[in-house]
């Protein structure tokens, strides 16, 4: 990445690749990154998908792997260039133990950052979440919110919690010598609530908006609001941040930036509705149509029986304490550090991001996976 080699092509190594997300920063390196000579995609789970792009002209590596296998790791890590980290374990619903969670998304990340420092890599960009802010346990507002506002953070959910310790990890990576003595480069991205196509939870909303007849109850006042980010905008921020780290590293190095659009700032449900309405749901509610207090108490039942039940199967329903918590708190930010620092602005228009995400839903929803 040195200026004497313009033309050098550079490995990328993307974890997660196969994810919601990762698929998303795997296309968008293949269109945009125009220094790109090798693209490793490293997965628990790789998506058939990816045979499709081998045939092109950037050479593609599927591997097979787990973050949380230090071998697995250092040996895909080895000889590249760049590491974008968004391989994680997103469970909010209680489908994996905390125990689980950590190992993923902290150790793994652990994994990643010794494997730079071993294999010489320098440049490392992780997945983090608004999430490591908050919504806190409190409730406190966040309202449009950058990266400097002060805001009380405390974490009780494993998910939060891990990635809290893994963006601390990574930014405290900052400046470490690896293998050759030169410095290491890191930086995360906290963003929004992600939507987009390959948004499962949408698909799931609209399939239960199906059976529902078309209708879908609000649970949650208009006035909350909670911010959300167009995925491939979040791609895009990626490639950007990975390709700038180099030129600008005594700016972005060890620096955290939050990844928004200029998606409208909505409650989590009506925002929905911008995709689910023009696919034929209706939401039923000027006003949340159960009392507050009821919500809560469902929620807190939903948590018990998902103990009780455990032993026996896994009942993980989407309401329980946080995420009631998460979709009924005021977060939403309004920042240009990532503008200022690596030039970042959203490639898709809201319009763009819209209608993208609508045809995905039409097409999702009816089909059969
Ligand atoms: N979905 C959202 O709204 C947001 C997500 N994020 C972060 O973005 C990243 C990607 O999230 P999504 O794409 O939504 O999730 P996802 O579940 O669709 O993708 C995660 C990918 O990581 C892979 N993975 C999980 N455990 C692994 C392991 N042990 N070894 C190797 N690969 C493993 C999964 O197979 C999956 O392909 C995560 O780090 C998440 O914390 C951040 C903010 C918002
Ligand atoms: C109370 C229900 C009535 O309809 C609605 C429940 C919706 C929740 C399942 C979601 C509301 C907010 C979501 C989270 C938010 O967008 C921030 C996130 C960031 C991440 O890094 C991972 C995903 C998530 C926690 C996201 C998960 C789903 C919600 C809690």
């Amino acid at each position: 990445m040195a200026d004497s080699a313009q033309a050098q092509k550079l490995v990328y190594l993307v974890t997660g690749g196969c994810g919601f997300l990762g698929e998303h920063v795997v296309r968008m390196l293949l269109q945009r990154e125009p220094r790109l000579g090798e693209l490793r995609v490293f997965d628990r789970h790789l998506g058939p998908w990816l045979e499709e792009l081998k045939t092109g002209p950037v050479r593609v590596t599927a591997i097979q792997g787990d973050v949380t296998e230090a071998h697995e790791v250092a040996a895909a890590v080895a000889g590249a260039h760049v590491v974008i980290h968004t391989a994680g374990l997103v469970d909010v619903f209680g489908r994996a133990s905390p125990e689980t969670i950590h190992e993923v998304n902290v150790q793994g990340t652990r994994n990643v950052i010794e494997a730079c420092v071993q294999t010489g890599t320098r440049f490392l960009v992780y997945t983090s979440s608004m999430e490591v802010v908050g919504p806190n346990t409190k409730g406190h507002p966040f309202y449009r919110g950058n990266e400097d506002t002060l805001y009380e953070a405390v974490h009780r959910h494993p998910y939060p919690c891990s990635k809290a310790l893994a963006e601390r990890l990574v930014l405290e990576a900052n400046g470490r010598e690896v293998h050759g003595g030169l410095p290491l480069v890191t930086c995360a991205l906290r963003p929004t609530g992600i939507y987009g196509e390959g948004h499962q939870i949408m698909r799931d909303f609209y399939r239960q908006g199906l059976r529902l007849g078309g209708w879908l109850f609000r649970a949650i006042p208009a006035s909350v609001e909670h911010g959300r980010v167009y995925v491939g905008n979040v791609a895009w921020m990626h490639v950007l941040a990975a390709r700038e780290l180099e030129r600008r590293a005594a700016l972005m190095g060890g620096q955290v930036y939050f990844c928004y659009d200029g998606s409208p700032y909505k409650s989590y449900e009506d925002f929905n509705m911008e995709f689910l309405g023009p696919c034929g749901l209706q939401l039923v509610g000027a006003r949340p149509l159960l009392p507050y207090w009821l919500l809560v108490f469902l929620a807190a039942l939903n948590a018990l029986l998902q103990w009780l039940l455990r032993p026996l199967v896994l009942y993980a329903p989407l309401l329980n304490p946080y995420t009631l918590a998460v979709a009924n708190t005021t977060f939403t930010v309004s920042t240009d550090k990532a503008q200022r620092h690596f030039g970042y602005e959203p490639l898709f228009s809201w319009e763009d991001s819209r209608t993208r995400t609508i045809l995905w839903v039409q097409a999702a929803g009816s089909s059969a996976q």
